[in-house]
């Protein structure tokens, strides 16, 4: 099974401070217009597979760095997903969600992706995976989910149908994911 992580940078269009959780304050994310690989001409956030003993922490830093040029130290990551892709019956990817509003840099294209800063009630669903509009929404509005999603259709999993899926909101995780 293949680990993998989604990051969602967020920013505020008028700045405030407090103690609020990342989507509670902010009204833009990040997204990537995917220029290869698995969901190639879709949007999505950031990220990409784990690399040798790497923790999803430093996977999602990692791709965003790689992706589009952001710094984000590890700490400043809010996990807000953990995602079951399954595939004809099998375990397919196990996705690991974060959100963050601190990162350094600002967003540039690279081969893989080109950044985009889009308005929360504008995310471009239609041109996203089918089940991300089940759950990125929530996790938009600062609550965390888990979920699982069903595919039927074999090999590659971004042309299989997406059948069915379960979804929890509100769900905790281990200390350190
Ligand atoms: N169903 C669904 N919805 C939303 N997001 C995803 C899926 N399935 C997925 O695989 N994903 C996400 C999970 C990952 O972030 C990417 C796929 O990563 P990929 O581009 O294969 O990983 P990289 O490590 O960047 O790839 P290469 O470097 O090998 O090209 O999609």
């Amino acid at each position: 099974m293949i680990e993998a992580t989604l990051c969602f940078p967020m920013r505020s269009r008028s700045d405030s401070a407090g103690d609020d959780t990342a989507a509670e304050t902010a009204n833009e994310v990040l997204l990537i217009e995917k220029r290869r690989g698995l969901g190639e001409g879709w949007y999505n956030g950031p990220g990409g597979k784990l690399e040798g003993d790497e923790t999803p922490r430093e996977c999602a830093v990692r791709e965003t760095r790689e992706e589009v040029g952001l710094e984000i130290d590890p700490a400043d990551l809010e996990k807000a997903g953990e995602l079951r892709f399954l595939l004809d019956g099998e375990e397919h990817t196990f996705c690991h969600v974060f959100l963050t509003t601190a990162f350094d840099g600002e967003p540039t294209a690279s081969d893989e992706a080109r950044p985009e800063w889009v308005d929360i009630d504008e995310v471009p669903y239609e041109q996203m995976w089918e089940d991300d509009r089940l759950w990125l929404p929530t996790v938009l509005e600062g609550k965390s989910v888990r979920g699982a999603f069903r595919f039927e259709g074999g090999e590659p999993l971004d042309e299989a149908e997406f059948v069915e899926y379960d979804l929890e909101t509100g769900v905790s995780f281990a200390d350190g994911d």
